[in-house]
């Protein structure tokens, strides 16, 4: 492992965003008591997102004071907004449990795999563009974070050969199934 990370399991949710993450990841990460590492953002939030559950949301001049003290394990500037994972906060998640996770891009899912190795499993789950664009209209959803979503499609989804486990997310329960088993085979079998 690189740098000063402790020991521990970092599950990394990865993939084109609107596929399910968030949604897979919190109910998984419920169910199998894994602790959670809330991002820090720039970006202004969303209707119904919450500071310190969705994100920490800052300023751009805090973000940028804290990066140059060294403070981010990593970080990523996408349509403007910085996005980052504090040192901090992993160490105190790690504390809690032996295993945590994150949601994050693929720059982000690669520098922590850099850091963590072979205790970094990285979890992509997509489904196609239209699928996606037809689950945003059914919630309604911006037509701006729709530009945003699709604009980063294909980047993002040109990742999942890099990763340990792909998952399509069609059926929720049984995609989640599926994740939870591939999640096991890498903890000892007593967190099962
Ligand atoms: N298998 C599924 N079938 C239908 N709808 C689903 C499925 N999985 C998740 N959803 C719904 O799709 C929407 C997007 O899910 P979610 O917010 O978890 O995606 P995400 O990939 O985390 O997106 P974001 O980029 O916003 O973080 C939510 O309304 C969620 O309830
Ligand atoms: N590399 C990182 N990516 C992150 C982080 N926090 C969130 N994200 C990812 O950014 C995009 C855009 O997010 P949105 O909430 O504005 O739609 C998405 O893929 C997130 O998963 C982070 O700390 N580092």
């Amino acid at each position: 492992m690189n740098g000063n990370i402790e020991s521990g399991t970092i599950i990394v949710f990865v993939g084109t965003s609107g596929s399910g993450r968030k949604t897979i990841a919190h109910q998984l990460g419920k169910e199998l008591g894994f602790q959670y590492v809330i991002s820090h953002t720039t970006r202004p939030s969303r209707p119904k997102e919450t500071e310190g559950k969705d994100y920490y949301f800052t300023s751009r001049q805090a973000f940028i004071e804290a990066d140059i003290r060294g403070e981010f394990i990593q970080t990523v500037e996408l349509d403007n907004h910085f996005y980052g994972i504090n040192k901090a906060d992993v160490t105190a998640a790690l504390q809690v449990s032996p295993v945590i996770y994150v949601i994050v891009n693929r720059s982000g899912a690669n520098k922590l795999k850099y850091e963590f190795g072979d205790k970094a499993i990285r979890i992509f789950i997509y489904v196609n563009k239209q699928l996606i664009l037809e689950r945003l209209q059914a919630r309604a959803v911006s037509e701006e974070i729709i530009r945003h979503y699709m604009d980063h499609y294909i980047e993002e989804v040109s990742y999942r050969k890099d990763c340990e486990h792909v998952f399509e997310n069609l059926d929720l329960d049984e995609t989640k199934a599926r994740i939870k088993e591939s999640i096991l085979t890498h903890l000892p079998a007593t967190m099962s």
